[in-house]
């Protein structure tokens, strides 16, 4: 019989703040809800209640009270929370104020710089100031062409603090990929890096910029933040923006001001991947992203004030705005800034011990590639701060719960969590009083009504289907920017079950009331009628030794399709009949004859986006000979030509 991997202890299920809330929660409206799923089930039965206590567990202060906690339409999307509370996100991010260590900034070549609480609220002050008089107030748009160090994090708390919008690219971004989204939103300023290291080598961004910001007409101030004090200078730039170096724009001092915003206020721009056209500009709301993330971090990741939380992210992923709110938690946040693996694959597990991380975030790619690296920190490390692993970014495999386990650490929680940029944070994700499943993520969040639908619109007890939220949640999108009447955004999420949230993944429910996420919805294959999650397939291709990734598409053939699997194998090893048979018997041995690939080719690249997801759609239509709408959002678009006119696909 299948077993937990990890079961959480009496003591640290009692010490968790999900459990205090649990009681809170009883204590509050005189309930007896006796564990997670009785919470679960009152938290989407009794939305209003549920949201209500997150506000004041977490002690939100809003300026102005709200009228009531929802006011609802007649469908979702059409819905308000808490409608006439103002409140202010950078505020806070900013309530700690002592001498503990809030920032800790890594860069690749290892250079470490620290701000505590005091430090950076006096940045964020100082910061404040400038952008005031440069006319920044509510409502505009601030945006960042910046690696993950401390000074990003002080532009988007200066930024907020102000009721000011922010939005951040990596710099790994192409040219037209920064200009297709900063040029949606007009920011009136821009913070951006002169350059950055990646992988050993210093990039400089001069010449980049030079190309972007001619086509960001709306900039009125530049600030450029440079490798160091003395690189840089402000007549490098091409901006019609009065342009000042960081070091210059401001002094660090005093106590910042927050302004206090309407509750639905746009804090955020983030966007979509735009593999299939312009990306959307999807627009988040200041204190749905304040409760949701809180929620997160505090319940289901138990984050606290003594805890140190490290995620590898750039600020162009959303994991990055997550990773920030850890503030909130009062906890320390590790920015690392560089390549994963520089100069040696355990780069960031060595982090994990230097800088006492209890709570290690990162993504399924990752931790795949680890295990083929045959890293095995439980034999190199100590870690004895680490409590939680986080995962995201595509499913994690059963083998990667099963190499965590066994080569990491034995006693940790590991959570794989699910949901994006469309709501800035999870639908399912951790939890401290579960047991942890092999490929399961452990529940779904409080307060989401989520749940797995057939294609019928009719909700699975058992089975594959659609995830969906049936109810509103608070940190929804506010909408896309310029859609005025709703038509992209309802459109977006909306079209497949009206009045439903379907958020684009083909999911399972568990019966421990966990969920599996088997792949995107767009992409799931469908050789003879039979719907396959492409997540299916790289779990057990990845058990194959030679092959380090994998990417699954549906071939149009001869009126049905056909599965074609494309695999990146370890240098020196080529595809021969043998390893083909080997595949194969593997995907047969443990999933259905159908799952097994008519074709397997093998290939040098595979294309992905900047934040690490591989593009299976732009796979498949260069292999269909379609185009591919806007190749700039990838991180390595040349790995498409290999897909096209292959001679094995034509027979
Ligand atoms: C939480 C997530 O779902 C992150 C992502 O995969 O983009």
């Amino acid at each position: 019989m299948q077993q937990p991997q990890w079961t959480p202890s009496a003591e640290r299920i009692a010490a968790s703040r999900m459990d205090a809330f649990r009681r809170f929660a009883n204590q509050r409206y005189g309930l007896q809800l006796a564990d997670y799923p009785a919470l679960h089930a009152w938290s989407v039965a009794q939305r209003e209640a549920f949201w209500q206590a997150i506000v004041d567990f977490f002690e939100i202060r809003f300026h102005s009270p709200a009228q009531c906690v929802l006011r609802e339409g007649p469908a979702m999307p059409d819905a308000q929370w808490f409608p006439g509370a103002t409140l202010n996100f950078a505020e806070h991010l900013l309530r700690r104020r002592d001498g503990h260590p809030a920032l800790v900034a890594i860069a690749e070549d290892g250079s470490r710089e620290q701000l505590s609480y005091a430090q950076l609220a006096a940045h964020v002050a100082g910061l404040q100031r400038a952008l005031r008089n440069a006319g920044v107030g509510i409502g505009d748009r601030v945006a960042a062409f910046m690696p993950n160090t401390w000074q990003t994090v002080v532009g988007m708390l200066a930024s907020a603090s102000l009721g000011a919008t922010w939005s951040s690219c990596s710099p790994d971004f192409g040219t037209q990929g920064v200009i297709d989204r900063f040029g949606q939103i007009e920011p009136k300023v821009l913070i951006a890096a002169a350059g950055y290291r990646y992988a050993g080598k210093r990039i400089d961004l001069t010449d980049k910029l030079n190309e972007i910001l001619p086509q960001l007409p709306s900039l009125e101030r530049l600030v450029i933040v440079p490798y160091s004090r003395d690189e840089a200078s402000p007549t490098d730039y091409k901006s019609v923006a009065l342009t000042t170096l960081w070091q210059d724009f401001y002094q660090p001092g005093g106590a910042p001001q927050f302004t206090p915003v309407p509750f639905d206020q746009p804090l955020y721009i983030l966007y979509s991947s735009g593999t299939t056209g312009v990306p959307k500009c999807i627009v988040h709301g200041t204190g749905g992203t304040l409760l949701q993330h809180v929620k997160e971090l505090g319940l289901h990741t138990d984050l606290g004030a003594d805890d140190t939380l490290f995620y590898y992210t750039t600020c162009g992923w959303m994991m990055w705005n997550w990773l920030v709110s850890g503030l909130a938690l009062g906890a320390t946040l590790v920015l690392y800034d560089g390549s994963p693996f520089h100069p040696e694959p355990t780069r960031l597990i060595d982090l994990i011990d230097a800088e006492d991380i209890s709570i290690f975030g990162t993504s399924a790619k990752f931790i795949a590639a680890l295990e083929k690296a045959d890293v095995k920190p439980r034999e190199s490390h100590k870690l004895p701060s680490l409590k939680a692993i986080l995962s995201t970014g595509s499913p994690l495999a059963h083998e990667s719960f099963e190499y965590i386990y066994r080569e990491v650490k034995r006693d940790l929680c590991l959570s794989s969590i699910s949901g994006g940029t469309d709501i800035v944070s999870c639908f399912a994700l951790g939890n401290p009083t579960l047991p942890v499943w092999p490929g399961e993520l452990q529940c779904k969040g409080l307060g989401m009504d989520v749940q797995v639908w057939d294609e019928q619109g009719q909700p699975l007890q058992g089975g594959k289907g659609e995830l969906v939220c049936t109810r509103h949640f608070p940190s929804m999108p506010v909408g896309f920017w310029n859609d005025a009447g709703g038509e992209k955004f309802r459109a977006a999420y909306f079209d497949t079950f009206p009045g439903v949230w379907a958020h684009g993944d083909y999911a399972e429910e568990t019966e421990h009331g966990g969920l599996v996420i088997h792949g995107r919805s767009d992409a799931v294959l469908n050789p003879g009628g039979v719907r396959i999650g492409t997540a299916e397939i790289y779990r057990q291709v990845e058990k194959v030794p030679q092959v380090l990734e994998s990417v699954a598409i549906g071939q149009d053939w001869q009126g049905d399709v056909r599965v074609v699997l494309f695999v990146r194998l370890r240098e020196g090893v080529t595809l021969d009949d043998a390893l083909r048979d080997e595949i194969c018997r593997i995907i047969r041995a443990n999933t259905t004859p159908r799952h097994v690939p008519a074709r397997i080719v093998q290939v040098a690249d595979i294309p992905r986006t900047i934040s690490g997801k591989i593009v299976e759609l732009a796979v498949r239509n260069v292999v269909h000979g379609r185009p591919v709408k806007n190749t700039d959002a990838l991180a390595n678009p040349q790995a498409l030509e290999l897909y096209r006119d292959l001679a094995q696909l034509q027979s």
